[in-house]
């Protein structure tokens, strides 16, 4: 069975309701998510570390907060570097995403800095490979319907409650992104284990 590991930060959370159709589209492929919210101080337990090394690929999540990844997640970043060195995580595919209020928002740097972190530690990163929703027909209940490629850019108006936002196609997308994580991961698992 290959596991997955969601590992997010979620402040008020809408990230946490993306992480939930994340694990959604993980089940979908038949594999198993293993769940890992950092907590408000950002400092995970030494069974999710475990965990996170088991994983035979990964999904990073953090909202945007001030054009760039929570420091919650940096912290847990930072503390990644005890594998880094050893690049233990290496070899796996990894995928990301965020939530912001804006439509733009300057989500793009966060996950700009995802798919470095992801690099540092030598993983595949995988984007979404979806194609844009963007005619006029299309609505924000379409997944991808701001056109992201890099990885799931989605969108929680900051007055939206968690019922509200991230729209409906955000949640589309994440579950399929979910979904491709897995599969993807499932067949590079015998490559990390050579
Ligand atoms: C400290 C802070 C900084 C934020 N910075 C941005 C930002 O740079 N761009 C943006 O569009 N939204 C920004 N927001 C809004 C959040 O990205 C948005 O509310 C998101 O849904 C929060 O996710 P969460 O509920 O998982 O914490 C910020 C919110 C907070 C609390």
């Amino acid at each position: 069975m290959t596991n997955i590991a969601i590992i997010y930060f979620s402040g008020y959370g809408h990230t946490a309701k993306l992480a939930e159709a994340v694990i959604q589209g993980v089940r979908d492929a038949g594999a198993t998510p293993v769940e890992i919210r950092i907590p408000e101080d950002g400092v995970i337990t030494d069974a999710d570390w475990a965990a996170i090394e088991a994983a035979d690929g990964l999904i990073y999540g953090s909202p945007t907060y001030m054009g760039n990844a929570a420091w919650q997640f940096k912290r847990f970043a930072d503390a990644s570097s005890k594998l880094w060195m050893r690049q233990v995580l290496a070899g796996r595919v990894a995928g990301g995403f965020t939530v912001s209020a804006s439509t733009v928002g300057d989500k793009g740097e966060t996950m700009s800095w995802l798919m470095t972190f992801a690099q540092q530690h030598g993983q595949l990163w995988a984007g979404p490979g979806m194609l844009p929703s963007n005619t006029l027909a299309h609505t924000p209940a379409d997944a991808n319907w701001t056109g992201f490629s890099t990885g799931l850019l989605a969108i929680a108006r900051s007055d939206s409650s968690t019922d509200q936002g991230p729209y409906a196609g955000d949640l589309e997308a994440g579950r399929l992104y979910g979904k491709r994580i897995a599969e993807l991961a499932a067949r590079n698992a015998p490559a990390i284990a050579a």
